[in-house]
Parts: structure tokens; C-alpha cells; sequence
């Protein structure tokens, strides 16, 4: 079966102050349909140029000098303008790590995800009404399993908790119903407990929804509460990779015994807590 995702051969360069400095040297990394994969390694490693790269949405002093990402069978990186821009935000979406930078303080939550909504509609070439828009907003909170959706959809991003920002912020990345889902370490800022239950929340969206998901994430924790599959990134090289149950019994590099060293104890007991709305 084809995979949603195949990054080959991946090389991007950074132009800062006259000098080039390569960042990526040449990255493979596969997210099967249906896998959950996360993409591990220090900070400075490539994981956010990586993620940018596949998003589209490297700064203008970065260069892709060469490589291929196929999604879905298509090259992202051959593909005609438009249909990329397409593709972002639809196909394949992304959560943010930082609920206060990525959600608008003055706007309510439906007015921020019935814009983004009508946008991806826009590009999509959907019709929907207003009122087909709040329902597919409502429909996404509940699937969050936020209690009081109409409440939570009227309130300002201030009237919630760190964990409900977070999942607004998975609302807004399922609203256009993507295959793909890129998720940079959400709920980092919050404290182990709720962080545990976003990313189990996470983790039931992805099957329930049948999505791939790529975490990024720099807490190998993260990645065995989380994924089937870890690629392990320094000095932007995969430098090891497999299934995470293995590679947590047996890591090859001393990088990755490190990482493993590293885990902080995510809830202090062995099994994540149920998610509570
Ligand atoms: N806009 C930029 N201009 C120049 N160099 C950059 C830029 N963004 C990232 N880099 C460089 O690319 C390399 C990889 O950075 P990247 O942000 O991908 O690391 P990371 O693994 O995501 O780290 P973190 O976990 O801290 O986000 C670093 O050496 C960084 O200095």
C-alpha cells in the first residue's frame, strides 16, 4: 500500500549572513496510512525545518536543494503552486504546540474556526453555508470531546483552560478533515497530567478518524505513550529508526541511549490516565 507519507533524500540549506549552512543532509522518513510515527531528537536538530519543509512553510532564506516528498503519490515538491497551497490546511494539517500564540485573543473560538473552515472550503472548492459551517464546528468540539461545545464555541481563548486551548487547536487541525496530521509536541506547556491526556486524546483521534500522524516531539516519553514507529534525528540525519517497542529494547546509537536516558516520567505511573473532558 502506498504510504501517506515518503520524505526521500530530503536537503534543505539556511542562508543566514552571506553563508550557507546545510540543515537537512539528505532525510528519509515513511508514515505508513493509518501509523502513528514520530520523529525524535535534540533541540537544533532538524525537526521543526523537517516539519516546515513538509508543510510548506520554510522561511524565505531556506533552499530545498533536493529530495522528494510524496504525498499520497504525489511529489509535494513537483506539484504545480496551486495545488500544493491546496493541499495545506486540507489534506494535510497540523497542530501547534502553543495554544496562545495560534489562537487570537479578541476573536471567539467559532468566529476563529469558522474562518479557517471557510478558507479551507474556499480552497477546496466547497459550498457550505453558514450554518453548515457552525455545524461542522460543533461536530469537530464534541469530537475534541469538549462537554459544552455552543459554550466552548462563544468563548474567548482566555475563558479556557491550557487544555482546552490545546484541543481547539486539534479542533481546528481536524475542521477540514485531513488525511495527514503533523503535530509539533502539542501540550508541551502544560503540566504531565493534562499533557498525558492530550496526547491520548490525540492518539484515539488518529484511529477513530483513520489518519497518519507524524509527531515531532524532542521527548522520547512522548514517543513511546504515542507512536508505533520513531525515527531518531541529529544534526539533521536520521541516524536511526524503527518500531518503538524495538528501538526502546534495543537502540543502536549512543545518541539514542540518551534520548531513552532523558525520558521524564510522564505521569509517574506506567499507564497513561483515561481522558476526563
Ligand atoms: N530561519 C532559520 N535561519 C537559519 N537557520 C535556521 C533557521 N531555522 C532553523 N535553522 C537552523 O536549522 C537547524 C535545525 O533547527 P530546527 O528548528 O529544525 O531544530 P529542532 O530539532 O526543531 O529544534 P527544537 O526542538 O528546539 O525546535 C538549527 O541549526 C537551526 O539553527
Amino acid at each position: 500500500m502506498q504510504p501517506a507519507l515518503h520524505v526521500e533524500n530530503l536537503h534543505v540549506s539556511f542562508k543566514t549572513y552571506g553563508r550557507t549552512t546545510e540543515v537537512l543532509k539528505g532525510v528519509n522518513l515513511t508514515v505508513p496510512k493509518g501509523a502513528q510515527v514520530s520523529l525524535v531528537g535534540e533541540s537544533g536538530s532538524g525537526k521543526s525545518v523537517t516539519m516546515k519543509t513538509i508543510m510548506d512553510l520554510l522561511p524565505g532564506n531556506a533552499t530545498i536543494t533536493d529530495g522528494a516528498m510524496m504525498f499520497d503519490g504525489q511529489n509535494l515538491l513537483t506539484m504545480p503552486r496551486r495545488d500544493r497551497l491546496r493541499l495545506r490546511g486540507t489534506a494535510m494539517s497540523m497542530v501547534f504546540q502553543d495554544p496562545m500564540s495560534s489562537l487570537n485573543p479578541v476573536f471567539t473560538i467559532k468566529d476563529q474556526l469558522m474562518t479557517i473552515l471557510k478558507y479551507a472550503d474556499r480552497r477546496l472548492g466547497r459550498d457550505r453555508s453558514k450554518a453548515g459551517r457552525y455545524a461542522r464546528v460543533i461536530e469537530v468540539l464534541t469530537q475534541v470531546r469538549m462537554r459544552e461545545p455552543e459554550r466552548v464555541a462563544a468563548s474567548y481563548p482566555v475563558m479556557l483552560s491550557g487544555g482546552m486551548r490545546q484541543r481547539i487547536l486539534i479542533a481546528m487541525a481536524l475542521l477540514s478533515e485531513p488525511r495527514l496530521l503533523i503535530a509539533d509536541e502539542p501540550g508541551t506547556a502544560l503540566d504531565v497530567t493534562t499533557q498525558a491526556q492530550i496526547l491520548k486524546l490525540l492518539k484515539d483521534l488518529v484511529s477513530e478518524h483513520h489518519l497518519s500522524l507524524l509527531m515531532i516531539t524532542h521527548n522520547l516519553g512522548v514517543v513511546r505513550e504515542t507512536s508505533e514507529y520513531v525515527y531518531v534525528m541529529n544534526k539533521g540525519e536520521i541516524v536511526e529508526h524503527g518500531a518503538t517497542s524495538a528501538l526502546f529494547a534495543n537502540p543502536q546509537q549512543q545518541y539514542t541511549r540518551d534520548l531513552i536516558a532523558a525520558v521524564p516520567k510522564l505521569t509517574g505511573r506506567d499507564k497513561m490516565p483515561e481522558v476526563r473532558p
